[in-house]
């Protein structure tokens, strides 16, 4: 842990690109110590799902009731039901010194970025949409309609590709894994360097 506040680092991209699966490779990874904040749902728990370890699953009155309280620091509708990212642990846990790691859809990145114009946002893509429609299919977990209407989705989110700071394809899940990884020890060097030579024009002009 560190004295100086934690990075925001934000993954989106399309459902079935792979972004849990690629987040599951950097947390079972040795080298990371992020914290995965785990975000709250509206949707039906799916086999194998845990509440409070994939998500926090809410019924929709207790998800409207946290939008009045202001408990979001983003939420989304998405495909029928509200996705939405906890403001109290990445607040307290940025404040901490550690970095916050945040899987979510791109509508909830745009809040973010306006929130937090610091994080640095990854867009994960992969070569073509029929690779993500096989993905979907082949993850077993949603009815066809429901993967129609993510691909539908998914080809309105590609298009906002452009505003991420850096595009991984998820070619192959260990590649994409090391680029992500890579990214951000490059920014918490950027970020060093930044803030020593700002260090150092404010001792000069004392
Ligand atoms: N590089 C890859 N090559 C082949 N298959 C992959 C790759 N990465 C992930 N997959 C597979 O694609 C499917 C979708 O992956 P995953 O559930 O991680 O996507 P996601 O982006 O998190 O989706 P959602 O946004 O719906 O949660 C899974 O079956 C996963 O095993
Ligand atoms: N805006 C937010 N999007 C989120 C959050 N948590 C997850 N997600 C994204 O929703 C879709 C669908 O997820 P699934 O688990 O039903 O497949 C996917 O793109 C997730 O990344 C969140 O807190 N806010």
């Amino acid at each position: 842990m560190t004295s100086e506040k934690g990075l925001l680092i934000v993954l989106s991209g399309p459902s079935g690109v792979g972004k849990g699966t690629v987040r599951k490779a950097i947390f079972d990874h040795p080298e990371t110590d992020f914290k995965y904040s785990i975000s709250m749902t509206t949707r039906q728990m799916r086999e194998g799902e845990v509440d409070g370890v994939d998500y926090f699953f809410k019924t929709k009155e207790e998800f409207e009731s946290l939008i009045e309280q202001d408990k979001f620091i983003e939420y989304a509708e998405y495909v029928g039901n509200y996705y939405g990212t906890p403001v109290e642990y990445v607040e307290q846990t940025m404040a901490d010194g550690h970095d916050v790691f945040l899987e979510i859809e791109v509508e909830g990145a745009k809040q973010v970025r306006e929130k937090f114009p610091d994080a640095l946002f990854i867009f994960l893509a992969l070569p073509n949409l029929t690779q993500l429609e096989a993905r979907l299919v082949n993850r077993g977990t949603d009815s066809p309609d429901i993967i129609r209407h993510r691909i539908e989705e998914a080809k309105r989110e590609l298009k906002l590709m452009n505003l991420y700071d850096y595009v991984v394809v998820n070619d192959d899940v260990d590649a994409a894994r090391q680029r992500v990884q890579c990214i951000v020890e490059a920014s918490h060097m950027r970020r060093a360097r930044v803030e020593s030579k700002l260090r150092m024009l404010l001792e000069v002009n004392n």
